[in-house]
C-alpha cells in the first residue's frame, strides 16, 4: 500500500545544491510555495560525495545531508542521458566537466562520442528529494526528451543546455527564455510532481 506523502508546512527551505544555475531555477519554480530560501552554500554545509548509482539515490543523499543541519532540505540530482553513449554522461554529468566545471569541454566530449552515430537523441533527467531532519524523504523524477546539436548555441542556460534542443522546438535550452524552459524542462516535470505531493 502506498504511504501518504508528507507535506511541507514550514517557512524555510534549504536548497541543498552548490550549482548556481540550479539554485536559480529551483527558487523560481518553488517561489509561490515557500516563504524563505537558503542554500547549503550559505549555511556553510559541505558538498557530500555523490556515491549513489541512480539520480534518486544521489538526490536523497544530498537532501539528507543538508537536512541533518535541522531544516527541511531539497536536493536536485540531474543530468543528460544519451542512449548512443550507453546512458552517459548520466549521473556523471557534473563530473564530466571536471573540477573546473568546464562544460564547453564536457559538451565536446559528448559530441566526440557521437561521431559516426546516427542516433542523436538525449534526455535530461531531474530527481528531486525533499528531506526532513527526522530522516523522512519524498522523491520524484522528471524527464525531458530532445536532440543534441553541434555547435552549441545560446548562453541563457547552464551546463549542457547549449547543445540540447527539446522535442517540438528548433532552439536549444541555451537560446530559450528561462520562463519558457521552466514550463517544460525535466526540472519543471519533477517540480509538478513534487508540488502535487508535498506543497499543495
Ligand atoms: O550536486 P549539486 O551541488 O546540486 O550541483 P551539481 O552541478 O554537481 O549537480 P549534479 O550533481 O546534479 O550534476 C548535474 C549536472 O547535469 C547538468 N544539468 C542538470 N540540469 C541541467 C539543465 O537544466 N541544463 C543543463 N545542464 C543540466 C549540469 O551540468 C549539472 O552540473
Ligand atoms: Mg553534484
Amino acid at each position: 500500500m502506498a504511504s501518504i506523502p508528507r507535506r511541507f508546512t514550514g517557512d524555510t527551505l534549504v536548497i541543498a545544491s552548490h550549482n548556481k544555475g540550479k539554485v536559480r531555477e529551483i527558487a523560481d519554480l518553488l517561489g509561490p510555495y515557500v516563504r524563505t530560501f537558503t542554500t547549503a552554500g550559505e549555511l556553510g554545509l559541505p558538498e557530500p560525495e555523490e556515491t549513489g548509482t541512480t539520480f534518486i539515490a544521489n538526490a536523497e543523499l544530498k537532501a539528507r545531508a543538508a537536512a541533518a543541519a535541522g531544516h527541511v532540505a531539497m536536493a536536485d540530482d540531474s543530468g543528460l542521458v544519451v542512449p548512443a553513449l550507453g546512458g552517459d554522461p548520466g549521473i556523471y554529468s557534473a563530473r564530466w566537466a571536471g573540477p573546473e566545471k568546464d562544460f564547453a569541454m564536457a559538451m565536446r566530449k559528448v559530441e566526440e562520442g557521437l561521431a559516426g552515430k546516427t542516433d542523436r537523441s538525449a534526455c535530461f533527467v531531474c530527481a528531486l528529494t525533499l528531506a526532513w531532519p527526522d530522516g523522512h524523504v519524498e522523491s520524484v523524477e522528471g524527464r525531458c526528451s530532445g536532440t543534441l546539436v553541434w555547435p552549441p548555441r545560446g548562453d541563457k542556460g547552464f551546463g549542457y543546455d547549449p547543445m540540447f534542443v527539446p522535442d517540438g522546438f528548433d532552439i536549444t535550452f541555451g537560446e530559450m527564455e528561462p520562463a519558457r524552459k521552466h514550463e517544460m524542462s525535466h526540472r519543471a516535470d519533477a517540480f509538478r510532481q513534487l508540488v502535487d505531493r508535498c506543497f499543495r
